[in-house]
């Protein structure tokens, strides 16, 4: 049972979320959600004055900006998703609508506007349920806005420019960040505080119940229409989907980060967790840090104390080709399994309800199956499988992390301990040994594949008419690149035994415009010529006096109006908050002489090399992407 089904509900759908916005992102999931980002192109210029008021506006642009998701994803061939959400957040004083500040000096004008007064916020919100009827896309659109009353303070003109200097207003609407540094501008709040941040999450659920659980009309009486039915209320109408007990583990698991959404506001986290645990209910600890009972533990330790046994479980599962086997012919009960991978009945079934548990497996009396999820991403031949990268975790990562304590200790990395060979040696072994070569690009290609959307999406990308990826192993980001933009000219650029290995990773079908492979060194030889270079998973591997050599290359091939785009997972300025990229740059540490980098630092190294007007995505999933144009 899901604590709320509704959002349950989504979890075998595929969910789009059309917005840039990292807020929006986090609040959704932070409670589970599963969706992509395909940040959306409209640009938000309707006509206020025809609009009789404010909210109608919000909810007019949230609309479009959904649409325009769909359309783009439906007619550029990519798999229809079955739910867009748009959404848009103004600020509304005296009439006027106030939306992201142009500059500086327009930021000084809406915050001199709101000190000392009363104003709204308004979140409008499409849901765009869409299916695909012969080639036309059929849309069914809901739509709703959130209304939430903020009080600001008299503000002096000093702590105006103190905070706009802090650079925080710039991407917000009325040109203030409520759950940030913005909150110390503010008196009051009436309403739903996450409205401000820009995703008004109890409305939202509260809209899913209307379409998914419309009250049957002899029970219309008990039904409170402006609530989220209560978990009890669920158990009823609930729908036994399998998913629904994985929706509860990853909604456990992302309250860890929900802190970094809104550190002033305790409440909304702790209510949240402590609700929402399942299997060992852990509420959280007082005001003073003390347990309020013996029986209250601190979750968040726990379940970092468990997280290695966890990730041993899922490699194991995977090398013995687990899920394979029993999604060929599941389900099988433990000692079928046994029988087939070769390994002792107790064991086995030690794991597969390990498995279960954690998620990945589902177990009824006929024995033990894949979820969805593992079908897709954990056999070998799913859809995005991720075995490659899982493999390569076990076998290459999980030995270098074994060392981690010296790694800390020395300030570099332990190829060495880890494999008894020098780091450089070891990645000559990648291209000499065919099965590690093979393992390697598997774990590359994996992650490529999976993320190519994303990146591929982040930005429009129309105007480069020719695009090499540097590094582009399998070539996995440039087929998708073509898939979006049949007419550009897509090379990848790898070295030699990178590209004598490819045939294997490509794709079946033919594309309308084959990828062009070229073989180098970025380093030594030249680059092929292209208004569009990309590195993804590039940069992260090298010191930055490398990646200066890099970028001087490709900046003296690149004609003005020609750019650079990153792929890479970027830490906050602050880096602090994201746990993932962070982990990942103990990654670099552990192995290579590079390191994640924040947006900042990405933008400082782009520049040095005539290279402006940097953009940053963080598309909420693995890869952020940032793109920049030559001057
Ligand atoms: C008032 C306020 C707004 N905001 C944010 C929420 C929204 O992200 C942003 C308003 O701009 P929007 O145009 O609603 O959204 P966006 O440009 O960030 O993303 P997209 O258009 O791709 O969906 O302001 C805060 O983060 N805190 C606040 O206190």
């Amino acid at each position: 049972m899901a604590l709320n089904p509704v959002l349950g509900k989504l979890v075998s759908k595929r969910v789009v979320l059309a917005s840039a916005s990292p807020r929006r992102q986090e609040i959704l999931t932070n409670v589970g959600l599963r969706f992509e980002v395909v940040p959306s192109w409209f640009k938000e210029t309707l006509e206020k004055s025809s609009f009789a008021a404010p909210y109608e506006y919000a909810v007019e642009t949230a609309k479009q900006k959904a649409l325009e998701v769909a359309n783009r994803m439906h007619v550029k061939h990519l798999r229809t998703p079955d739910i867009v959400i748009g959404a848009d957040t103004i600020v509304s004083v005296d009439e006027q609508i106030l939306e992201k500040p142009v500059d500086k000096q327009d930021a000084y004008r809406m915050l001199s506007r709101l000190s000392g007064k009363e104003h709204s916020v308004f979140t409008g919100v499409a849901i765009i349920h869409c299916s695909s009827k012969g080639n036309q896309l059929e849309t069914e659109i809901t739509d709703f806005y959130e209304e939430t009353k903020v009080k600001f303070s008299d503000l002096s003109e000093e702590l105006l420019w103190e905070y706009i200097h802090s650079g925080e207003p710039m991407d917000k609407a009325g040109g203030y960040g409520i759950q940030a540094l913005g909150g110390m501008l503010v008196e009051y709040v009436h309403g739903d505080f996450l409205n401000v941040v820009g995703f008004p999450l109890n409305h939202f659920c509260k809209k899913l119940a209307e379409l998914y659980y419309p009250p049957p009309k002899h029970t219309v009486q008990h039904i409170k229409h402006d609530s989220i039915p209560s978990v009890d209320t669920f158990e009823n109408l609930s729908d036994g989907e399998s998913e629904s007990s994985n929706f509860i583990e990853h909604k456990g698991a992302n309250n860890l980060d929900s802190s970094s959404m809104c550190p002033s506001r305790p409440v909304y986290n702790c209510e949240n967790s402590s609700s929402v645990r399942t299997g060992f209910m852990v509420p959280l600890e007082n005001q003073n840090g003390a347990s309020e009972s013996a029986a209250k533990l601190p979750s968040k330790i726990l379940d970092l104390m468990d997280g290695f046994k966890a990730s041993k479980a899922l490699f194991v599962a995977s090398k013995l080709k687990m899920f394979d086997y029993l999604k060929n012919k599941g389900p099988l009960k433990a000692v079928d399994v046994a029988n087939e991978v070769g390994t002792s009945v107790c064991g086995t079934e030690r794991l597969l309800d390990a498995c279960v548990a954690l998620g990945l497996l589902e177990k009824t009396s006929q024995g033990y199956s894949n979820t969805d999820s593992a079908n897709t991403y954990l056999t070998s031949d799913g859809e995005y499988s991720l075995h490659g990268y899982i493999i390569h975790s076990n076998d290459h990562l999980w030995p270098l992390f074994t060392n981690l304590e010296s790694a800390v200790r020395e300030g570099s990395r332990q190829n060495h301990r880890a494999f008894g060979r020098k780091a450089e040696d070891l990645f000559k072994d990648y291209y000499h040994s065919q099965e590690v070569k093979q393992r390697f690009m598997a774990a590359m290609h994996s992650i490529a594949h999976l993320t190519a959307r994303d990146v591929a999406t982040a930005f429009d990308l129309s105007q480069f008419k020719s695009t090499c990826d540097l590094g582009g192993c399998t070539g996995a980001l440039a087929h998708e690149l073509i898939q979006i933009y049949p007419n550009m000219k897509v090379t990848v650029f790898d070295l030699p035994e990178v590209i004598a290995n490819i045939s294997y990773f490509q794709p079946s079908e033919q594309c309308a415009a084959p990828v062009t492979f070229v073989s180098g060194d970025f380093f030594k030889d030249n680059l092929p010529e292209a208004d569009l270079y990309i590195l993804s998973r590039v940069l992260h591997d090298w010191p930055d006096e490398k990646i200066h050599v890099l970028l001087s290359k490709i900046s003296a091939v690149c004609k003005p109006g020609c750019g650079i785009l990153l792929a890479e997972m970027v830490l906050d300025d602050e880096k602090k908050n994201r746990s993932t990229a962070l982990l990942q740059s103990l990654n670099m540490l552990v192995q290579t002489e590079g390191k994640e980098r924040s947006g900042s630092e990405y933008q400082g190294l782009l520049e040095q090399h005539g290279f402006a007007n940097v953009k940053i995505r963080l598309t909420g999933n693995l890869l952020d992407v940032v793109l920049c144009v030559k001057t």
